[in-house]
């Protein structure tokens, strides 16, 4: 990229920066042109997309290598590694469609299938054992395993069936007389076991809510495009859900979560037929996302032509299984990715996610249309003309890349010249703003220890806390219409890759609907959000976070005022000249109560005149922002080292007791509700847990809280996620009050989550257990 960047002429290089929407035409033309004739480009085009360079396609010989070493492993007893091999190997062999009776990819099925076995992991196993059964039927040797794995899972009538097929189809008289004495085996467990084990799926069940309310676009002169409600909506009431238009997995989660769905992977995770890198949990995923799966039509299947009835169709109902019954999607979003070419392992997602998108146009498209008008339907807004010089140049770049890349999988189905290119440089800048990043939430234990459904090592919900990851990024079209605020009234989160949007506040018929992009007041000052906003969005936050005063953004990077008795706030120039807008429309307009927090921060009749850097807010005194600073950063090197010992889980007396005088040092200098001193409270909260001092762990934790709450709204979510934290050591230390933070913690989690919170976030129903 930077070879071709730095071979583009100067004046091309400034015609592209400075260009607008109606300029695209031109500009993509003269680069295009440019290109055509430029080597280095060319080569790049065959280091992306050809097939004879591509480095993630199948290969044989590198199946077996990893193959090889699992058997190592195996014979060793180390089945964690021997599982990371066998997948390995499966998502590097290649599927030989004429060789089912022998078949490697079955194999490699059948021998993770045994390790599944030996971890215990036996519905993981059984789904392995079917996976090689419908490559090859007759194949003994899963029909055994399979056996074996029912009999572990109390299934004793299927371990019947699967036994008596191994039987059928074993060819040596040894193995007959192997399977036949495990049979009787089984026989005389089935006398002696009543009761039938149920096996656990590990499958996210989705619970069927559907969105209430009317939900309209409106147009309004400073947002755009609008979400309104007709009609009063009280809180936690889910108003959209919606499926991604496009979607990708984000390239730091390619080997943690499925490909599709974006869930974490679970142990049998299923390769992508094609090419080596995809995996999915699935085959139902796979076959969503790379188009059809292998299907053997077992009925006409000679091995299974041959059998009693009763087991043929025993046979037909395994091979069957739910794993491969479903419709196939007309779109297949990985599909024209695959075969091992390159480019979309390496180009930076939004631009894979545009050439997703385009997929659909042409798998979709009737033969007459046109991108242009595609391009029109999909309503979504764009920021070229925000965009910087040289992310102009960037997109006109990727744009020219990805339709050559995609002209390889399509062939003649589309011409590149001015036309779509300008469009693709459309749809990357659409990308830009519309685009969501997938959450998913997972609860993790301060020693690395941590389950999605809810199962931990005893002794494990010590330091619970709640992760985000960040697995996705996903166009949704009406997703997409919502608005931003930093004071949001509506909480968007996904349930796999589905977005859903839950109302946090009550809305007045016709009022806005607003989610949050990211920044919100509590998690960062008035300044920064609008940077981020600019920065990221491109667009100039009209929010009313961003216009009205609030305490949050005047206390969250303030000092204390130098007077012991007052509670005022000092602030530095660069917060004063974010703030004193709405400070003074504060003074004009509003009417605070006495009671009121803002009221002790800022004093109604004197703040005015005392909008001064340095100068306390409430009462003028002048404090010395210089020194401040100095003590603040003086306290901040031990607070580094008491993160990294936190890190590194080695935490000594010195570390807690130099840690323990610069919180004193931060509260002399810092306003009570500084957002530093609540995160070294909750650091401080961390090294005490791990030192085993759960009360003092406790202490601080609250006192953590107790500042956030100033900052967000005590019932806001982030609230939730740190009582979370509380609650485990409650519970650890038998605190009664624990009681009272799991029923605050539930009540938040269903506002934000609604019936879906059990299932994004599994802890809770450990917690209440
Ligand atoms: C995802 S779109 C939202 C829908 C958009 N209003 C439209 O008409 O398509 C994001 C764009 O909406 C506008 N927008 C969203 N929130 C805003 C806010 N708080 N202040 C100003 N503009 C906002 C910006 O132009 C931003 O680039």
């Amino acid at each position: 990229m930077e070879t071709l960047k730095g071979a583009i002429p100067e004046g091309l290089k400034h015609m592209i920066g400075d260009s607008t929407v109606d300029d695209l035409r031109a500009t993509t033309s003269s680069l295009h042109s440019f290109f055509h004739h430029f080597e280095p480009f060319l080569q790049l085009l065959t280091e992306l997309a050809d097939p004879k360079h591509a480095l993630c396609g199948k290969s044989k010989d590198a199946a077996l290598e990893s193959k090889q070493l699992g058997n190592q492993f195996f014979s060793k007893g180390d089945y964690a590694n021997a599982l990371d091999c066998y997948t390995q190997a499966l998502r590097k062999a290649p599927f030989e469609a004429s060789d089912m009776e022998n078949n490697l990819v079955a194999t490699l099925y059948i021998n993770r299938a045994t390790v599944l076995h030996k971890m215990s992991l036996l519905t993981e196993c059984l789904r392995d054992c079917t996976r090689a059964l419908q490559i090859c039927p007759s194949y003994a040797k899963a029909w055994y395993r399979r056996g074996k794995a029912n009999v572990s899972l109390g299934n004793h009538k299927d371990a019947v069936c699967d036994l008596n097929m191994a039987k059928i189809m074993e060819s040596s008289s040894s193995g007959k007389r192997q399977i036949e004495s495990e049979q009787k085996n089984i026989l005389d467990q089935c006398n002696s076991t009543s009761t039938v084990l149920q096996h656990k799926e590990n499958t996210l069940t989705t619970v069927g809510e559907v969105p209430q309310g009317k939900l309209q676009c409106v147009t309004i002169p400073e947002k755009g495009r609008a979400m309104v409600s007709s009609h009063d909506i009280s809180p936690g009431s889910l108003v959209h859900s919606e499926e991604p238009y496009a979607v990708i997995i984000l390239k730091q989660c390619r080997d943690s979560h499925c490909h599709y769905c974006l869930n974490d992977l679970p142990a049998d995770q299923v390769p992508c037929r094609s090419c080596s890198v995809p995996l999915y949990c699935s085959q139902q995923c796979q076959s969503k996302a790379g188009g059809q799966v292998l299907r053997i039509f077992p009925e006409v299947h000679s091995a299974i032509e041959k059998l009693p009835s009763d087991l043929g169709e025993y046979a037909v109902k395994v091979i069957q299984g739910h794993d491969s019954k479903h419709e196939t999607e007309n779109i297949t979003e990985h599909k024209h990715e695959c075969q091992g070419v390159n480019w979309s392992a390496v180009l930076p997602s939004e631009v894979v996610l545009a050439g997703r998108i385009l997929a659909r146009f042409l798998s979709e498209r009737r033969t007459s249309e046109h991108i242009t008008y595609f391009v029109e339907k999909l309503e979504l807004s764009h920021c070229y003309e925000h965009m910087l010089p040289e992310s102009k140049l960037d997109t006109h770049i990727y744009s020219i890349v990805l339709l050559y890349c995609l002209k390889r999988s399509f062939g003649a189905a589309f011409s590149i010249d001015e036309v779509s290119i300008s469009q693709v440089v459309i749809i990357i800048s659409q990308i830009k703003v519309n685009c969501m990043t997938i959450v998913h939430l997972k609860s993790k234990d301060a020693h690395g220890l941590s389950d999605q459904f809810g199962e931990f090592p005893s002794g494990a919900y010590l330091t619970s806390n709640v992760e985000q990851v960040r697995v996705g990024k996903a166009i949704y079209k009406a997703g997409s219409l919502f608005n931003h605020s930093c004071q949001p009234n509506i909480h968007a989160y996904f349930l796999s890759r589905n977005l859903c949007i839950r109302t946090t506040k009550v809305i007045p018929a016709e009022g806005h609907l607003e989610l949050s992009y990211g920044p919100q007041v509590g998690f960062w000052d008035c300044n920064d959000r609008l940077n981020f906003l600019k920065e990221e969005y491109m667009f100039q936050c009209q929010c009313t976070g961003c216009s009205k005063v609030n305490l949050s953004d005047i206390v969250l990077n303030a000092f204390c005022c130098v007077n012991p008795n007052c509670s005022g706030a000092v602030l530095d120039s660069r917060v004063i000249n974010c703030e004193k807008q709405k400070i003074k429309n504060f003074m004009n307009h509003l009417k605070i109560d006495k009671n009121d927090d803002i009221h002790t921060v800022l004093n109604q009749n004197n703040a005015s005149c005392h909008i001064q850097p340095g100068h306390c807010l409430k009462c003028g005194s002048y404090r010395d922002l210089v020194s401040s600073s100095a003590a603040v950063d003086k306290a901040l090197i031990f607070i580094k080292r008491l993160q990294d010992a936190i890190l590194s889980k080695e935490i000594s007396n010195t570390t807690i007791a130099d840690a323990l005088k610069s919180l004193h040092l931060l509260r002399s200098n810092l306003h009570a509700y500084h957002k530093l001193i609540a995160e070294v409270e909750d650091n401080l909260a961390q090294a005490f847990c791990l030192l085993g001092e759960l009360q003092l762990s406790m202490d601080h934790c609250k006192a953590s809280i107790e500042i956030l709450e100033k900052l967000y709204h005590p019932d806001d979510i982030v609230i939730a996620y740190e009582l979370v934290k509380l609650c485990s050591i409650q519970l650890t230390i038998s605190d009664g009050a624990a009681m009272d933070t799991i029923s605050r913690i539930g009540d938040i989690f269903s506002c934000y989550y609604g019936l879906h919170a059990d299932l994004v976030f599994p802890y809770l129903q450990y917690l209440r257990r």
